[in-house]
């Protein structure tokens, strides 16, 4: 038996981060976080303070439960399948949220790759990744445990006082990020993060293009 999937919201864009950055993708945003309630009286003492995005209910568009696997990943399919050209490019979803490790099952998985999707995760890292994924974007959050120490992209929001660069540099990821926090601060933390990239050649700026471009 699998889950009853919680699903905040589901829409097609582009990755507006990372080394993905531009390419077409249905965000398949599940409901919930282990590190915030996602309620704006709980976010002064949360592990992660900084969230940008509303992770709470099923409320939104394209959102919803799913009772099985196969009615959610052909959901996410036709959500596709609307908007690409069929037999253009490789159909892609990024499973965010909220915590999407909290929900992804194998099951799902199965389902989304017999729906001819590649997958794609952006997760906080503390829950370990089920096999099968064929991106994986770690993004750690202050003090939190990383237990997923491997994967094709870092991405760590800059700057954090407790989860500075060092501590992830030498882990298994093959691309290195410094994201600057978004809020108030933006433009000091992305002065900060490009004065980081400079010293550390190891490390690129991503920003977030989607709010500089204003899709979604
Ligand atoms: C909303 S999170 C959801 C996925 C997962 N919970 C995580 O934290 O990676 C998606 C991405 O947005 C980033 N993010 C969240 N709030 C941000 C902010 N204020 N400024 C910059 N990036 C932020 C996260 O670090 C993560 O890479
Ligand atoms: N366009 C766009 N790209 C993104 N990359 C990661 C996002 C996220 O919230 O997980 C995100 C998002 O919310 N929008
Ligand atoms: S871990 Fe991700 S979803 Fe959870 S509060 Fe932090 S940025 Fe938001
Ligand atoms: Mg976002």
């Amino acid at each position: 038996m699998s889950r009853i999937y919680s699903v905040k919201e589901m829409y097609f864009t582009l990755q507006g981060e990372g080394a993905q950055t531009g390419r077409a993708a249905v965000f398949l945003r599940f409901a919930g976080c282990n590190l915030w309630t996602g309620r704006e009286q709980d976010r002064g003492h949360a592990v992660c303070d900084f969230c940008d995005t509303d992770f709470v209910g099923t409320d939104g568009p394209g959102g919803g439960k799913f009772e099985t696997p196969a009615v959610l990943a052909e959901t996410v399919r036709r959500a596709w399948d609307v908007e690409a050209a069929p037999g253009e490019g490789i159909p892609y979803v990024i499973c965010t949220g909220g915590e999407p490790l909290l929900q992804l099952d194998a099951p799902l998985i199965e389902a989304l790759h017999a729906a001819g999707l590649q997958i794609g995760v952006e997760t906080n890292g503390t829950v370990a990744a089920p096999a099968g994924l064929d991106w994986i974007c770690v993004s750690p959050k202050a003090d939190s445990p990383l237990v997923q120490t491997s994967g094709d992209e870092l991405k760590l929001v800059y700057f954090q006082e407790k989860a500075q660069p060092e501590r992830f540099a030498a882990l298994g990821f093959s691309h290195f990020f410094l994201q600057p926090m978004d809020g108030p601060q933006i433009s000091r933390h992305t002065a900060a993060a490009i004065d980081y990239c400079r010293r550390h050649p190891q490390w690129r700026l991503s920003l977030q293009t989607h709010k500089l471009t204003g899709i979604p």
